[in-house]
């Protein structure tokens, strides 16, 4: 095992109040530890890597001239948040991060005073830091509030609302664009274009030509307007920038690894900036670490990994993984169907769209950090007789709800929407939890709602949404890989709102929605042993249901249990609602629905979180037993 790095200064340095007692000179030193005791920590842990070496820079400058936490520092995404948190008193437990128990891989406001704004979704941060500065305002202090967002981030819809918002109120707003050229892929869009142009198209500017611009007054509006025209005329400014006529002072762009540049710029904007302020900082996604500068995706999240030579630990699979199955068989489908199309929002790499992009390049669109956007794109592609995929991680998925109500749904608009990371997704914890899709999905009319119970269902369910053109179809399906099964060459077309029954009983049925199935069928076995006959079914749509189905598990069983990854109000809700309707809660008939629990749980490994939730084998068994009123039989897995 290798030894944490030597970190002499950084050793001395717990608090943003003890890096403010080091000298400037003294800065690139601490960089460095910073940047060794980081790698070290992410190697040991896995995480996001790349993001937090390219500013590691920037987050010493930001602590050392202004004063956290009493001036907000909010981090966009949060996922580039390691250095901070190394040096705001948690260097203690930065190998514990997106452990179970540990720190997580994200801010959290529950987790330290130097996290005055918890994220993990991107493009908050504008619309947040506004916020305190207007109570800044409101409440008459001297806060500065500095918001730090991504060019990749900077593509969503939400953050150009913030600073539309943001000039208008002229509120004392430092955003600081940390431009790396990277969103988790390679950027795309008009906006990234602009940003590489302003990046390029100005070397950067010289300490001097700063000293020039910023010892003008960077005052409220009506003064920055005189100046700017100053500028214009002097040639310190070169060209209205679209963030200039946005109402923001703009400066850059700077060398976000030179604290040359860096700390003269936050001084003076610390000092003399009134209005909202935007610092536009070129950096490196992976600085400092030569196998991440030198990886396509910059080492923007890994597994653990061997420091000296940067090769991360594989874990040799059994299956193949869910998103794989489903970019095969969308790709598949494709090459049947010219009028499949492909949407992915920033996330090609993890919804496996890269590979419909690299069969079919005009038929595959990464449309940015924007899935409200995504939507609504699809929706349009639909109207006119497409067949588009907007495939979205369930958690995205949210952002986009009212698209998906009012764009696609009350249209009726075939939209096909694979949701991948459904369930619980490990280490980054609740922000990234698919928790709500089959809740959100369900209770739209017309919408059909699926979720795959292992690979070769996923596979059946691609070709039924590509078969289907009468409204919106989903198909949920979780992170990691699937359950070994045996696959056909091309999937089926399902009947649409047909269960399906994968093990004959007589005493308990277990119905489940989705991947838990497998559990399902473990417990059964458990079930059968302690002389419960269980039957196991497959409920494959949670809308429509399979009536038939449901009413032949409730008049033959003496219980029912619904079992899904998912919040409450889904799958199991639906169920309880047709069952109440239709009179079958009569009889007597025993019915319990497994759900996850009423909590934001915390990272741990999916199948620990299952347990926690009481999803799994022993869980199902030991509901199965309480509902009859009995303990545990001996022997039985709990
Ligand atoms: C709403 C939302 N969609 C997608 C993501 C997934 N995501 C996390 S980081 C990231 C890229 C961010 O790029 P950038 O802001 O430039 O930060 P960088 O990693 O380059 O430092 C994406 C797409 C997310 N966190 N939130
Ligand atoms: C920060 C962020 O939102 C992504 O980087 C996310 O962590 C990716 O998750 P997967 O590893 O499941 O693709
Ligand atoms: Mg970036």
């Amino acid at each position: 095992m290798t030894q944490p790095p030597k970190t002499p200064l950084l050793d001395k340095v717990a608090y943003p109040a003890d890096l403010r007692k080091l000298e400037d000179r003294d800065l690139p030193q601490l960089a460095r530890e910073v940047r060794d005791e980081m790698i070290d920590a992410v190697s040991r842990t896995g995480g996001h890597l790349g993001a937090g070496l390219g500013v590691v820079e920037l987050t010493i400058a930001i602590h050392s001239v202004f004063n956290t936490p009493e001036d907000r520092l909010i981090f966009d995404v949060g996922h580039q948040c390691y250095p901070h948190k190394i040096l705001t008193g948690r260097r203690d437990r930065i190998r514990t991060l997106r452990q179970e128990g540990g720190l997580s891989g994200f801010t959290r406001r529950a987790e330290s005073e130097y996290d005055p704004f918890g994220a993990a979704h991107s493009s908050t941060s504008i619309s947040a830091g506004l916020g305190m500065a207007v109570a800044s305002e409101l409440d008459k202090t001297d806060r500065r509030v500095i918001a730090v967002i991504g060019d990749g981030a900077m593509s969503a819809g939400m953050a150009y609302e913030a600073l539309n918002n943001a000039g208008a109120l002229d509120a004392r707003l430092i955003v600081i664009l940390n431009d790396n050229d990277m969103s988790i892929a390679p950027p795309t869009g008009a906006m990234s274009a602009y940003l590489a142009r302003l990046a390029s198209g100005r070397t950067y500017m010289g300490f001097r030509d700063f000293g020039k611009k910023l010892t003008a007054y960077l005052g409220k509006n009506v003064d920055r307007a005189i100046t700017r025209a100053v500028e214009h005329a002097r040639g310190y400014v070169t060209g209205g920038t679209m963030f200039e006529e946005m109402g923001f002072y703009h400066i850059g762009p700077i060398d976000g690894h030179s604290f040359e540049h860096l700390l003269p710029v936050l001084r003076n904007v610390r000092d003399h900036a009134e209005g909202p302020v935007l610092i536009h900082v070129v950096t490196q996604k992976g600085k400092g670490y030569a196998p991440a500068e030198a990886a396509a995706d910059k080492y923007h999240g890994v597994n653990k990994f061997d420091v000296i030579t940067g090769t991360q630990a594989k874990v040799k699979p059994n299956a193949p993984s869910y998103t794989s199955v489903f970019a095969e068989t969308l790709v598949q489908e494709a090459e049947l169907d010219d009028k499949i199309v492909g949407i992915t929002a920033a996330m090609p790499n993890g919804t496996g769209l890269d590979k419909l992009a690299s069969v079919f390049p005009s038929r595959c669109f990464d449309v940015g950090i924007a899935e409200q956007h995504a939507v609504t794109f699809a929706a349009g592609l639909a109207a006119e007789g497409f067949k588009p995929f907007a495939a979205l991680y369930s958690t995205f998925l949210q952002r986009a709800y009212d698209q998906v109500v009012h764009d696609v749904a009350i249209q009726g608009l075939p939209v096909r929407f694979p949701i991948d990371r459904a369930g619980f997704v490990g280490a980054d914890g609740p922000t990234h939890a698919g928790s709500f899709d089959t809740t959100f999905l369900a209770t739209l009319p017309g919408f059909v709602v699926m979720a795959a119970a292992d690979e070769a269902e996923l596979k059946h369910m691609v070709r039924t949404a590509a078969a289907y053109d009468a409204g919106p179809i989903s198909f949920r399906y979780p992170r990691g890989e699937g359950v070994g099964v045996e696959m056909p060459v091309r999937g089926e077309i399902l009947q649409i709102g047909k269960g399906r029954v994968v093990k004959e009983g007589s005493k308990v049925a277990l119905l489940s929605f989705g991947t838990r199935l497998a559990d399902c069928l473990f417990a059964a076995e458990d079930l059968d042993a302690a002389g419960l006959s269980t039957t196991v079914a497959d409920a494959r749509f949670a809308k429509p249901l399979d009536h038939e189905l449901i009413r032949q598990l409730a008049r033959h069983h003496e219980i029912l249990i619904t079992v899904e990854e998912g919040a409450v109000g889904g799958f199991g809700s639906q169920v309880m609602q047709f069952l109440a309707m239709d009179g079958l809660l009569d009889n007597g008939l025993k019915i319990r629905s497994l759900v996850m629990p009423d909590v934001w749980m915390e990272q741990a490994k999916p199948e620990v979180m299952n347990a926690h939730a009481g999803l799994d084998r022993a869980g199902i068994v030991s509901t199965v037993f309480k509902a009859l009123g009995r303990g545990l039989a001996v022997g039985v897995a709990g």
